[in-house]
């Protein structure tokens, strides 16, 4: 496997205005490999985007190693520009303008021929609604709008923060989608987010992040399953005396209102017999798989949230982050 995104030991220290000190990035490391739709996920302040911002160049580190397409980052940016796009700011545009024109004038800006603009608008499923101003569009309309404008330049690696924030669960399909399918056409995908069902629905692999350091990674089930405890939900007429059985055979068990949660099971079939050799019939026996909600919440300490909160904004300047001109 090649790494296109690597980043080792990424240290950040923002100076806030009273002279205090706030550590975003607290020794990060992080390995993205071809082919991967790579979740970054992290509580609200974790520092995702201080790392994306950091990565491309954005915002200085104070000390790591980053490379992106085996190139070191963001030294050999430039170099690697043609290959990779990137959505870290709330993508804005002229609502007057269509997306299709919003695209053609992001085409000639980037050097980038006119056929690519109907490619990427088929690509993002925005062809026949290319006609329309922006600022008719919906929220997932003007998302996939801005992952349009990323794919331009037929990038390898395309980096998307937050791209489904304040998307309704059909714009969360349709974005999981269409990253789906920019996979399979080859193209490596790291997407941040806050938002656990997202990274759950739309990404194989995740490193999770917390207070500016990696506490995960790996692929999905890789990451749930090292916090399988081997529960399972048991459900008998007499919670009681069934704990009891259970209790004094050494299992771990957890009485609940309704049923028995029961840990290091290795065989659930043995819980059965054990029970029903003492007259109480097993009417649920379900194994307990860990989510990513409850994974999260163990190793970040904080509640994912539900509810999205930013907007991509229609305003004054349409674009993505042209990484050739640094700031
Ligand atoms: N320019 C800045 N000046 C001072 N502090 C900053 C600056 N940018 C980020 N921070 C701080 O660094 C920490 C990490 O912020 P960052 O925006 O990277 O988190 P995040 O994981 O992207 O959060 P969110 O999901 O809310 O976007 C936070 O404590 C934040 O307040």
């Amino acid at each position: 496997m090649t790494a296109v995104i690597h980043i080792e030991g990424l240290r950040k220290t923002f100076r806030t205005m009273r002279g205090g000190a706030r550590v975003a990035l607290n020794g990060f490391d992080m390995t993205v490999e071809a082919g991967q739709i790579h979740g970054f996920l992290g509580p609200n302040g974790s520092g995702k985007t201080t790392t994306l911002r950091t990565l491309l160049g954005l915002v200085r580190a104070d000390d790591g190693r980053m490379s992106i397409l085996g190139h070191p980052a963001p030294d050999a940016l430039p170099a690697v520009a043609p290959r990779l796009g990137a959505i870290v700011e709330s993508p804005q545009f002229f609502g007057n303008f269509t997306g299709r024109r919003t695209l053609r004038l992001l085409a000639r800006a980037g050097g980038v021929p006119a056929e690519r603009v109907e490619a990427v608008l088929t690509q993002v499923g925005l062809r026949d609604r290319g006609n329309e101003r922006v600022k008719a569009y919906s929220l997932g309309m003007k998302q996939r709008l801005a992952v349009a404008s990323a794919l331009l330049k037929q990038p390898e690696l395309l980096i998307l923060d937050e791209p489904a924030n304040g998307l309704d669960p059909a714009g969360i399909r349709e974005m999981r989608d269409l990253m789906r399918e920019l996979s399979t056409a080859g193209i490596t995908v790291l997407v941040s987010s806050h938002i656990l069902a997202e990274i759950e629905l739309i990404c194989d692999h995740v490193t999770i992040i917390s207070r500016g350091q990696r506490v995960a990674t790996g692929p999905v089930a890789a990451v749930l399953s090292g916090f399988d405890k081997g529960e399972y939900r048991v459900r008998v007429a007499d919670l009681d005396r069934a704990a009891g059985v259970l209790t004094t055979a050494g299992l771990p068990v957890t009485r609940k209102e309704d049923h028995l949660v029961v840990a290091d099971v290795g065989d659930a079939a043995w819980i059965a017999e054990q029970l029903g050799q003492r007259g109480m019939w097993v009417s649920e026996l379900t194994p307990l798989t860990p989510d990513l909600e409850s994974v999260f919440l163990q190793l970040t300490n904080s509640a994912p949230e539900p509810v999205p909160t930013r907007q991509v904004d229609e305003a004054i300047q349409p674009g993505t982050i042209d990484l050739g001109v640094q700031p």
